[in-house]
């Protein structure tokens, strides 16, 4: 045995909930394979919970502290402070880190500490690593993909189960899933808050929550996903940064996908991440994007890589324009008056606003009767556009309901 063999590494643990408790049954299960890779033998010194442990005497003892609390404060104070005291930090805090990133990386890098954060997006994916070690020399065009387990199970249980919303989320709170408040995922602000840390490390550049168009899928009832069905499509919750001419967009919303898109046949609480650079064409990393094991893995591999010799914060971001109007598909629902003619007016509406027509269903009689359809790809502002001018016309009932359609499927150079 050589002294390093005996060498402890002091890891302080704050929040022992779903993923803190997980992260601790691994650790003490992978210690030894972690001692016999990095020299030295990591130990769980102090754990700090809501009605446990005290965070001045877990940071004197700790090399590394993992916070796994959730929530700006009190983590944020807690990162702030472990970093000033020169520990490397393991977060999986994602709104901290789009909400305050700016803030917690240049401490970071003030004071020469590592903050590693893989299990902030998508779970135990290593999308983190793969877009800033991998990929740091690559030009990314557009990152994109699934990012929340919560609402990606929900859906899925709703379409394969027939499941209400409200059955399929209390089982992924029950399976440990979803977020403390699951509003955060279910409203879109959880993948929001992923593809801002995304787009940050893809671009390079300065984008926070706030600078996130997102939508959740409250608003979705049975009956979209059941003419979905009936048009070949399923429903996902998408999210996207690209480049869009100098500017940036970055949003969160449900569509549709064909069943022949790589993403629609992701499911339960799988995410997916897809990178794409001309010179690469594209990468997609798939796995558990939600679970205390699953994501406890994640945190144990950023723990090891503080054990090992530091590797450099990435450079301050730079400024960026956003760009808000996007070109997509939409899906359409509309409620009808049952009389000859509406669906010639709606068309008319349609196409004076440049919007085309893609398919049609029509269904039901009387105060049943829906118009449901796809159009081909137009400008957002476009299409809200004529949708409103369509909510006024006297043939329309309720408000339409509008849900963007993802059709194009990426094709590798030499594919036949
Ligand atoms: N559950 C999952 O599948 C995943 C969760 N995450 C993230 O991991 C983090 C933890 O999530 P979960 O383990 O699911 O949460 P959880 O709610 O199960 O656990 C939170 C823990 O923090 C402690 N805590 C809460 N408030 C505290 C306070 N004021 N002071 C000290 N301790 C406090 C609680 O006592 C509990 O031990 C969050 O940032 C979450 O977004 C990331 C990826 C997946
Ligand atoms: N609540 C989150 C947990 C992982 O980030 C999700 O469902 O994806
Ligand atoms: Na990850």
């Amino acid at each position: 045995m050589t002294s390093s063999d005996n060498a402890r590494f002091g890891v302080g643990l704050l929040g022992h909930g779903t993923v803190g408790g997980a992260f601790h049954r691994l650790l003490e299960e992978r210690a030894d394979a972690v001692a016999a890779r990095t020299g030295r033998r990591p130990h769980v010194v102090g754990v700090l919970t809501r009605s446990q442990g005290d965070f001045e005497e877990i940071l004197a003892a700790s090399q590394t502290i993992v916070e796994l609390i959730g929530g700006i404060e009190p983590a944020r104070t807690y990162v702030l402070r472990a970093i000033e005291a020169g520990r490397h930090v393991v977060t999986a805090n994602k709104q901290l880190l789009s909400q305050h990133g700016d803030e917690v990386f240049e401490a970071a890098r003030k004071r020469g500490v590592q903050v590693r954060f893989e299990a902030a997006v998508a779970g135990v994916i290593p999308a983190i690593r793969v877009i800033s070690e991998s990929l740091a020399g690559a030009y990314i065009e557009r990152v994109h993909g699934i990012v929340n387990g919560t609402t990606n199970y929900v859906l899925t249980e709703m379409a394969r189960t027939g499941a209400t919303y409200a059955q399929a989320l209390a089982a992924a709170q029950r399976l440990g899933y979803a977020e403390a408040d699951p509003t955060e995922d279910v409203s879109g602000k959880d993948a929001a808050a992923k593809m801002a840390i995304l787009a940050r490390l893809a671009f390079n550049a300065r984008v926070g929550l706030e600078d996130v168009r997102y939508e959740g899928i409250e608003r979705i009832t049975p009956d979209d996903i059941a003419y979905a069905r009936e048009l070949g499509l399923s429903l996902k919750l998408i999210g996207s940064a690209e480049r869009i001419d100098d500017g940036l967009a970055v949003m969160v919303y449900p569509a549709f996908l064909y069943a022949d898109h790589p993403l629609a046949s992701v499911d339960g609480a799988f995410n997916a991440v897809t990178i794409e650079s001309p010179a690469i064409t594209e990468i997609t990393l798939s796995g558990p994007g939600a679970g205390g094991i699953q994501t406890a893995s994640a945190v144990l591999g950023d723990v090891v890589s503080t054990m090992l010799p530091a590797g450099a914060q990435p450079p301050p971001p730079r400024a960026v324009k956003l760009v808000e109007d996007v070109e997509f598909s939409f899906y359409l629902h509309l409620e009808v008056a049952d009389r000859p003619g509406v669906l010639a007016r709606i068309a008319d509406v349609l196409g004076r606003n440049e919007v085309s027509i893609k398919s049609v269903v029509q269904r039901g009689l009387g105060d049943d009767a829906r118009l449901v359809m796809v159009v081909h790809p137009v400008l957002e502002s476009r299409f809200r556009s004529a949708v409103a001018e369509i909510a006024r016309l006297d043939v329309v009932r309720g408000d339409p309901r509008v849900i963007r359609v993802i059709e194009e499927t990426f094709e590798a150079p030499g594919a036949t």
